[in-house]
């Protein structure tokens, strides 16, 4: 037996920094989708009769707003002043929450119904991040608890160090990016980076010192002083070894 319409899923990355979102439900697993939407930035409103105490607690941060209310189609259909990018149906009732989900597609919202994934236009993976590296798990809804563990397999796998390193990637990609006017060529050098054993210098406490002096080394490089690099003649990271 398939799972309709979940046999491509579409992996996507959304910024929902002040995004308005909608969650109607106020249990463990309405919670749990609340979490992570405040975790992406979102402002979250939240529609349920009964809400849990962490549910509450998040109440007190000026972007969680509660209405303890019945789920009534009206609210999602009066949402024009203000649109959701996100809605998800998150109440213990199968019928309820195939009107939410009736309901905002009505509206074109993207809707996410937590007993029925067959009506939802989006589902949850489960999420590693350290810092700027995100890495999600999905099973496309063939088994969530599955998506879990390969998940903690991940988690355990790579360490805080990941988020350090990230960091140090993208400010030299940005400082490339600035300077160094050839895309083959600073494409090049984005890729040999990735060579050098940078995780065991911050494993052992080395880094810092470590970076200094590549941050000396890379101003002095002659390719990042705004000339243009000839074809056939790429730059290197000749000064690497030398830093140590
Ligand atoms: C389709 C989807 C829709 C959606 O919610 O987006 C969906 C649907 C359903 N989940 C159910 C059950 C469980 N879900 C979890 C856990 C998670 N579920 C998540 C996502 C998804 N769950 C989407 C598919 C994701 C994918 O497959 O890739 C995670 C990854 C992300 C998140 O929720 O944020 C989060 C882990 C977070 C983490 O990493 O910790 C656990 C385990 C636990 O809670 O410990 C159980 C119990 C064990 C089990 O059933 O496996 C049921 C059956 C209810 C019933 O029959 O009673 C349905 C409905 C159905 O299957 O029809
Ligand atoms: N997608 C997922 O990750 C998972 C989904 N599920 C499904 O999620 C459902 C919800 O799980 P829990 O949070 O544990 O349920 P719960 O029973 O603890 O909470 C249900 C919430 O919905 C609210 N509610 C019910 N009817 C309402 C209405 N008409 N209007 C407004 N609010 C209403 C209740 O007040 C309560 O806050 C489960 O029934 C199950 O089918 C369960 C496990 C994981």
């Amino acid at each position: 037996m398939e799972l309709k319409n979940w046999q491509h899923p579409y992996p996507l990355m959304l910024n929902l920094s002040g995004r308005s979102c909608l969650v109607v439900g106020g249990g463990p697993i309405a919670e749990r989708k609340v979490r992570g939407l405040l975790a992406a930035g979102a402002n979250v409103t939240v529609i349920s009769e009964e809400f849990t105490t962490g549910i509450q607690a998040m109440a007190e941060r000026t972007d969680v707003v509660l209405y303890r209310q019945t789920f009534d189609a009206a609210i999602v259909q009066a949402s024009d002043k203000e649109r959701f990018t996100l809605v998800i149906a998150a109440t213990n009732q199968m019928d309820v929450n195939t009107q939410i989900a009736l309901a905002a597609q009505a509206q074109g919202y993207l809707v996410s119904v937590v007993d029925q994934p067959e009506l939802s236009s989006f589902i949850l993976p489960s999420v590693v991040r350290r810092g700027k590296l995100v890495i999600t798990v999905s099973t496309g809804g063939a088994s969530p608890s599955a998506a879990r563990k390969i998940a903690k397999e991940i988690d355990n796998a790579y360490g805080d160090e990941y988020e350090i390193y990230l960091d140090f990637l993208s400010e030299t990609r940005l400082l490339i990016q600035q300077r160094v006017a050839n895309k083959e060529a600073r494409q090049h050098l984005f890729k040999d980076m990735l060579s050098w054993d940078v995780m065991s210098l911050i494993r052992n406490g080395t880094f810092e010192g470590w970076k200094k002096k590549f941050e000396i080394a890379l101003q002095g490089a002659s390719w990042m002083q705004q000339q243009e690099t000839e074809e056939d003649e790429l730059p290197t990271w000749s000064f690497i070894d030398e830093i140590g």
